[in-house]
């Protein structure tokens, strides 16, 4: 594809994505649909929708429209692309700049509100400023950005030094990513990772550092019985069989069983042991875990930069559906907590209603438990937004502090 290709196939996506096609099954569609599209322009295109995606009000203010056009147009404008070269109208190049193209991109940022600026929904302003007090701008500055690539390394199988070797004789650069104790960053070569053989052979997962401290923090060690309650993929799963070192009972559920299809597969490529429950076995499961861990559906304000389409579907009414959930969730998973044991509670959100709130709110329904602190991350910590809380059970069921 020539580059003017691209940006025509960008904005095409674009389009359908703002009316309402979640970014990634589109770009799977377009990919699957475009036989002509090679590696590097699927990757080029990827870029350019997920780029755009991130900084959609900004970029279509300065481009003169919330359309992929627009996003596009001042994307490249910005990256001090040669715009008349790529905008001929020959081939499949999109059509020539307008008169009034010119005249919005000449006109900058100077004078457009601060979620146009910053690129958020106007409606989440409020939680956006009681949640992240003094970090609101750079926080939402860094959204705007490109999330950096971090692996976890596999301890069940080697180390940092030797995932480091095999990685770089695949073209992937690492250096160290200290927030967490096994984890990698990708200093070169993102793409080459899930082609390369520490990643195929279970050395190392892709895996964002916030998540990796996560489980870092939970707690867990060789020989506890833990369950991972909302599984999903099973990220976290995996973490947390490094952590116990291949000793001990590890469960993975989730209300979703689909989300849990890979997990068999990508434990077996790790050589992690994990069981996992169905509906029945979860729900017949005692208080006998040492650990619970809660990563609880969220409105995903902390992944923003990796799911930059996810920034634009959420709304006040979504948002609003989330916290009666996590408390439901808490409150189930917390019944699997042998005494004494643990339960931690995690999201990907930066929102104090889904976090400290619903800290509080648990330790309110359950005054016999203890809060063993919490920790909010945020993309200035240098991985995705999280929070995680801990919780310690009465030693005895009934028993107040
Ligand atoms: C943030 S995702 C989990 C991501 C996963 N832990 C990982 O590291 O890849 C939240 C998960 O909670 C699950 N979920 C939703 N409602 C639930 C419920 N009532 N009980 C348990 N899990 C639930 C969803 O299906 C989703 O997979």
């Amino acid at each position: 594809m020539t580059p003017g290709a691209r940006l025509s196939a960008a904005i095409d996506l674009l389009d359908a994505i703002l009316a309402g096609e979640p970014a990634e099954r589109e770009l799977t569609r377009w990919a699957r649909a475009s036989r002509y599209a090679g590696s590097k322009d699927r990757a080029a295109v990827r870029d350019l929708v997920f780029d755009g995606l991130r900084r959609r009000r900004s970029l279509g203010w300065l481009g003169g429209g919330d359309t992929g056009r627009a996003i596009v147009l001042a994307g490249q404008a910005a990256a001090g692309a040669e715009l008349d070269e790529l905008f001929t109208g020959e081939g499949f190049d999109p059509s020539p700049i307008t008169p009034a193209e010119r005249e919005a991109l000449a006109q900058g940022l100077d004078g457009a509100p601060e979620g146009v600026r910053l690129d958020f929904p106007d409606a989440l302003r409020d939680d956006l400023t009681v949640s992240l007090g003094d970090d609101f701008e750079p926080v939402l500055r860094a959204m705007q950005e490109r999330a950096p690539v971090d692996l976890r390394v596999n301890t069940l199988k080697t180390t940092l030094a030797a995932a480091t070797v095999v990685l770089a004789r695949d073209g992937v650069q690492v250096g160290p990513q200290p927030l967490a104790r096994a984890a990698l960053r990708v200093l070169e070569n993102p793409r080459l990772v899930a082609a390369s053989r520490a990643y195929t052979q279970g050395m190392v997962e892709l895996q964002d550092v916030s998540s990796q401290l996560v489980v870092e923090a939970a707690g867990v060690r060789p020989g506890m019985t833990v369950l991972d309650y909302c599984a999903g993929g099973g990220g976290k799963t995996l973490a947390l069989a490094a952590a116990m070192e291949g000793q001990g009972r590890l469960m993975a559920w989730d209300a979703n069983p689909r989300r849990m299809a890979d997990l068999p597969e990508r434990a077996r490529r790790a050589g992690a042991s994990v069981r996992i429950l169905t509906d029945a076995d979860c729900a017949a499961l005692r208080p006998t875990c040492d650990l619970v861990l809660v990563d609880a559906p969220c409105s995903g304000t902390g992944a923003w930069r990796r799911k930059p389409d996810a920034k634009w579907r959420l709304d006040l009414q979504r948002l609003e559906s989330f916290p009666p959930l996590q408390d439901q969730i808490l409150d189930a998973a917390a019944t699997r907590v042998r005494p004494g044991g643990a339960l931690v509670y995690a999201t990907c959100s930066l929102l104090s209603r889904e976090n400290e709130a619903r800290a509080h709110a648990f330790l309110d329904r359950h005054p016999d438990w203890t809060g063993e602190g919490d920790r909010r991350l945020s993309p200035l910590d240098g991985g995705d937004g999280f929070y995680f809380a801990r919780f310690r059970a009465p030693k005895r069921r009934g028993a107040v502090k």
